[in-house]
Order: C-alpha cells, then structure tokens, then sequence
C-alpha cells in the first residue's frame, strides 16, 4: 500500500475513500453507534465529560435562539400562522436553550447529550422553514447558521446528521402545517434576519477562538508535563535524551565543542533509609537546584534516573568543563547544613568532552557512565574524566582529576 493510501485512511479511520464517503451520506451509517476502536477510552471514562461543551453551546444556543427568533416571527408576520405555532416558538426561542443545557448536564454523558441536542436544533429548524412555507431570506439564514453550529461542535459526521435532522423536520411540518412554497421574502423579514446575519457569526466565531486558544494552551502544558521531570523540575530522561542526539549530530557536524557531565549522589539510598523519602525527595530537589544555579542557561540539565543527573555543557571546552564540574562537586560538599543542605550526600562525576570518535550519542553517554563508575571506585566525592586509558583499563589506570 502506498504512504499517501496509508495516510488517507489514517485520516478516514482505517475505511478506504468510498466507503467513508458513503458512511457520511448513508443515515443508518450516519446514526448508527460507531463501533468501539481499540484506542477509544473505556466507556466509564467518558462519564460526566463535556460539561464545558455543554455551558459554551448554551450560550451559543440562547444568543441565537434568541435572535432567530425576531427572523422567524417576520416570516410568521409576512405568512400568518396559527397560536401553537407562535407558542412553539416562543419555547423554542426561549425556553428551549435553558431546558436543553439542563437536560445535558443530567446525561450520563454530557458531550453525547449536548450533541444530540445539536440535531434536534437542526430538526427545528427544518420544521420552521416549512412554517414559514420556504420565506427564502429566514431560511436560508437558519440554514447557513444550523450547518455553522453543527460542523463546528462535531464536524462533518454532526453536520450530515444535522441534514437529516432538518430535512426530517421539514417533511413534518409540510405534512402537518398545509405546506404552500412562498419564497418571497418581504423588506421587514429580510431586515429582521439583519441581526441574525450580523451578529451570530461573530459570536460563534469569537467561541471558536476562544477555544482554540484553551486548546493550544493546553497543548503547550502536555508538551512541557512531557518534557519535565515532575520532582526536579528538570528535562526527564526520555526529553533529555532526545536534546543529547540533537547536540551529538550538531557536534559531529563540527557546530561546536561541548562536555557531557553525568552526576550520581553517594550513597543516596541512606538518607531515604535514615530520614525517610521526603526527605530523600528535598535533597534531590535541592541538588537540581544547586545545578540550575551553576549552570548556564543555555546547557541541558536532565535527571537520569532516581539520584542520577546529566548535563550537556554546550558552547564548552574540555578544560572549562574541567573547572566548573570540580567546582560543582565542591559545591555540594559544602552543602550539608541550611535550608539547601544535601543532608551529608556527595557527588560523583564523570566528564566526557565531544570527540569525533564516537559513533553515537550512546558512545558518549557510555563514556560518562564509566568515568563517573569510575569515581565511584575511587572512593566517591570526586570527579573523572574521560580519556581512552580509562577505556581501556575500565577505571584502574585513568588521567583522572579527584577534587576529594
Ligand atoms: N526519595 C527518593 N528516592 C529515590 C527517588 N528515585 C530513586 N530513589 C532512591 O535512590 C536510591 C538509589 O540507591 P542506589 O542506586 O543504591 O545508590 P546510592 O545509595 O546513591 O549508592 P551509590 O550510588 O553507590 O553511592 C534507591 O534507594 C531509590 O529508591 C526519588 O524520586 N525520591
């Protein structure tokens, strides 16, 4: 199958163009519950959804209820009709918004409610074109603002039911209300559908808006929970690690030099032991703290895993990494009384500056592993850094910097 036939039916739900197609214009198919997808939400998950769906299309609904009311009455007006139909009227204009919004909110499933409440919108308005025995102006109005609503709450699937909706209201109403085709809208019909023309698209666009801007913003707050750990507040290791394959290939393409830094804290797992995890949690907060502070904004602090921490120091030669990461393993040596104290936790180190040897990230990521390991072996508090001699002796013979 070719990508774009695959990316086709990615976008039409796994169904081949034709059978979509007919799907959408078939009412049985139309109404009918789609069939549950594997990676649909268990049905209890949608319990009590839509709440919010439910409170914007009210307002939506009462505004233009409201004002489509004044449109149909110059239609009844121009076309005289009897009492019940202008007491339909009146409910459907005023009370109908407030009757549908509380009848939504009793559902199960709100969202599902609100919708179906979109078709018997629809269904009315096909039965109001047929009171109005077709005044074009008033109808094509209720039309263009039924087909707006309904492909804007629930898109094409919601708008083709919406159809069928007004096609079924207008065929009741031409059975029951003696149906005589008068296009001819009046002067005073055709200014009363004014407001409804004028204001009803900017209201519904301004609901749009408002949306999509919750929506973006919504969007950003997954993309940043994705990215960062929620303890630390730092990169988490899957986001880090996709900057460290963007450095790496910067990198090798001689960009710029940089250092990875690889951090453990010594003997983590007795402060949980001795104070507890609380505990252990505010020396790992204070730790990332302490990093943010000595580092610049522009390397990449991650956490690793639980008291493992990375950096890339971008921009970075050997030797100033050198410095700055003996300073930092100094730093939280001296950090063991105050309100950030490591509660007697030290640091190891290992230090790894970019070389065009490595094949990988991972190469690089490896290196720092053996050098920090490495200063593990050396009894902790210290910092080592990487060269092929410690390669080759797995940390026994390495040009190693102990700041200890
Ligand atoms: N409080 C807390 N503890 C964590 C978290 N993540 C991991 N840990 C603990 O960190 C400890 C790590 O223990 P080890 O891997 O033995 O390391 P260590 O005690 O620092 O020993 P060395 O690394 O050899 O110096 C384990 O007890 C984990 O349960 C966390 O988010 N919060």
């Amino acid at each position: 199958m070719s990508s774009s036939t695959t990316r086709r039916r990615a976008r039409t739900g796994g169904k081949r163009p034709l059978s979509a197609l007919l799907a959408l214009v078939n009412p049985v198919a139309l109404y009918r519950k789609r069939p549950n997808r594997p990676d649909d939400p268990p049905p209890e998950a949608l319990i009590g959804k839509g709440v919010r769906f439910v409170n914007r299309i009210y307002l939506l609904r009462a505004i233009g209820l409201g004002i489509g009311f004044f449109c149909v009455s110059a239609g009844f007006v121009q076309n005289p009709v009897s009492w019940p139909l202008w007491a339909l009227l009146v409910f459907h204009g005023f009370a109908w918004p407030h009757l549908a919004r509380h009848w939504a909110l009793r559902s199960k499933i709100p969202y599902r409610a609100e919708r179906r409440n979109l078709v018997i919108d629809a269904g009315f308005g096909g039965f109001w074109i047929a009171a109005m025995d077709g005044n074009l102006v008033p109808s094509a109005v209720i039309l263009s603002m039924i087909s707006m609503d309904n492909i804007a709450a629930g898109g094409v699937r919601l708008f083709m039911r919406g159809v069928y909706a007004s096609v079924a209201g207008f065929l009741l109403g031409w059975l029951v209300l003696d149906y005589r085709f008068m296009p001819q809208s009046d002067i005073v019909t055709i200014v009363a559908c004014l407001p409804m023309l004028a204001l009803y698209p900017l209201v519904l666009g301004k609901s749009t808006y408002d949306m999509s801007k919750k929506l973006a913003e919504r969007s950003r707050e997954f993309e940043i929970v994705s990215q960062i750990d929620g303890l630390t507040r730092l990169f988490n290791r899957r986001y880090w690690e996709s900057l460290l394959i963007e450095e790496f290939e910067q990198c090798r393409r001689g960009g710029h030099g940089a250092c990875l830094l690889l951090l453990d804290l010594d003997h983590f797992k007795n402060i949980n032991d001795t104070h507890g995890h609380l505990v252990g949690d505010e020396v790992l907060r204070n730790f990332s703290q302490l990093l943010r502070a000595s580092l610049r904004e522009d390397d990449l602090i991650g956490r690793y895993g639980g008291e493992e921490f990375v950096a890339i120091l971008r921009h970075t030669s050997a030797a100033d990494a050198l410095l700055l990461s003996q300073r930092l393993v100094e730093q939280a040596r001296s950090k063991q009384s105050g309100g950030d104290s490591l509660w007697g936790c030290t640091v190891s180190a290992g230090l790894v500056p970019f070389t065009p040897d490595m094949d990988a990230h991972y190469v690089w990521l490896q290196r720092a592993d053996q050098a920090m390991y490495c200063a593990k072996g050396k009894g902790r508090d210290c910092l080592v850094a990487w060269d092929a001699g410690l390669h080759r002796a797995h940390g026994k013979t390495a040009a190693d910097v102990q700041t200890a």
